[in-house]
């Protein structure tokens, strides 16, 4: 923080002079600009590494400063000064790009924990990242591009995305490619969490607080804190824990069960779940509120089938994985073990992609991997041979999902888990599959 250089725009005198103290009290150095022409001008006269502007000021505003940083060569991050409550607009800066937001009047510690991390951001955009993410499709190439883009941002994401296709390896890679990378990335998946526990997992509690606390505990804001949450499964959080995270993000601040003060916390919220959140919150299964706050930026990631050019350099990282965690050689594919996998729907995704290889990789003898040893009936691949006939997508991915998990369902004679398992997908989303295109597993014969 010591000799960040910070670019204040404000209007009001006021809170100029007010920001310039506290900031030369944290050791920084300060300009000031009173409008946004004055701020351009600053701007391309010297380089900073923090921008703080206001919202709105006469002659333009916050989100034209936001608009012009991202032209200049050096783009320092943008944070922006809104009035207390105004979430809409906190929102809309992050949504142009701003880093991060205050909400006036400015609390001592969160514009320090904000300068610390804006000045963490010019020290590690200095060294790209390797990506995390494997592929070259448009698709992957697009995805990487928006995690670059986002990767520094405080701005909460919602990853979407079907099973399977890659979204905690996308949330790990915000978190890894970006400024925060050496705190703690902390995932957890919401609908593994029984109703009771929820408070105490989220906030931590305090000795004695309930039976069975028997010492101090933490919680997974305080354990990511400086670094990233992983909200997976979000929309499987109960209607009353939604509001006391809600209010944890707004107030970036927690209060320990059985504690009786708040903490700050400086956490970054990612967001991901296989359900549609729209449809949740129109169920009024999901708060409108929260669905607004997580949903600041949404980051579709891409099914496996729309990016099949990808298969080979994926198939080739699982293989080199495999043979390197079993310290043996890696097995190349025969010419029809390649073309069955390249006919293959993939309705799990590269979860299942990983699983069928791994288990061809077990399977196999003498370096190669057969057809045989994928495990895809022939029925699968010929059925998908005939593609070009499809005219509506999503019914024939309907179509061909039902039958492969009919299939899968009276293989396990109706046993729910092992069909998911065999499928490479977890328990809840071979339930929410079966719900939503109306399989009756009672009705399910075993062949
Ligand atoms: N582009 C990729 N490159 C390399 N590995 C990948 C890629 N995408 C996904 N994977 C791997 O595939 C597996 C499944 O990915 P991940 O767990 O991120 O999916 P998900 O969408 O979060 O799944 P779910 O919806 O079931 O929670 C993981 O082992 C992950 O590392």
């Amino acid at each position: 923080m010591k000799d960040a250089r910070i670019l204040i725009v404000d209007d009001e005198a006021d809170i100029r002079e007010l920001l310039e103290i506290a900031l030369l009290r944290m050791g920084a150095n300060t300009s000031t600009a009173r409008s946004v022409s004055d701020a351009y001008a600053k701007l391309n006269e010297n380089e900073f590494d923090l921008v703080l502007t206001d919202m709105k000021m006469p002659g333009g505003d916050g989100l034209d400063i936001i608009r012009h940083v991202q032209t200049l060569k050096n783009q320092p991050p943008v944070a922006m000064l809104t009035a207390y409550g105004n979430t809409e607009l906190a929102v809309e800066a992050l949504k142009a790009g701003a880093f991060d937001f205050v909400s006036k009047p400015i609390a001592l510690d969160k514009l320090r924990s904000l300068v610390e991390g804006a000045v963490n951001i010019s020290k590690t955009n200095l060294a790209p990242k390797a990506s995390l993410i494997v592929g070259e499709s448009i698709p992957v190439q697009k995805l990487r591009k928006q995690i670059a883009k986002l990767c520094n941002s405080m701005a909460p994401v919602y990853i979407s995305g079907e099973s399977g296709s890659g979204k905690e390896l996308v949330a790990r890679a915000l978190h890894s490619e970006g400024s925060r990378a050496a705190q703690p990335f902390v995932p957890v998946n919401c609908g593994a969490i029984p109703a009771e526990l929820m408070e105490s997992e989220f906030f931590g509690h305090k000795k004695g607080s309930f039976t069975g606390a028997h010492s101090d505990k933490a919680g997974l804001f305080l354990s990511a804190n400086g670094g990233t949450l992983f909200l997976d499964e979000v929309a499987d959080l109960p209607l009353a824990m939604q509001v006391k995270l809600l209010r944890a993000i707004q107030e970036r601040g927690v209060r320990a069960v059985g504690g009786e003060v708040e903490q700050a916390v400086d956490v970054r919220i990612l967001c991901a779940t296989h359900k549609n959140l729209v449809d949740e919150v129109e169920a009024g299964r999901f708060r409108q509120d929260l669905y607004y706050r997580l949903n600041v930026i949404e980051l579709p990631v891409p099914p496996l089938r729309e990016r099949t050019s990808d298969l080979p350099m994926l198939t080739n990282h699982f293989l080199a994985r495999f043979a390197a965690r079993a310290e043996c050689s890696q097995p190349a594919l025969s010419e029809s073990a390649r073309q069955t996998l390249s006919h293959y729907a993939f309705p799990g995704n590269i979860r299942e992609l990983e699983n069928i290889l791994e288990r061809a990789f077990t399977l196999c003898e003498d370096d190669k991997i057969e057809a045989a040893d994928l495990g895809l009936s022939a029925n699968t691949t010929q059925m998908l041979d005939s593609v070009d006939d499809v005219d509506n997508i999503d019914e024939f991915l309907a179509v061909m999902e039902r039958q492969v998990l009919i299939r899968a369902l009276e293989k396990t004679q109706g046993n729910r888990t092992e069909a998911a398992k065999n499928l490479g997908i977890s328990f809840r989303s071979i339930r929410y599959r079966l719900d939503r295109l109306n399989i009756n597993v009672d009705e399910i014969d075993a062949p």
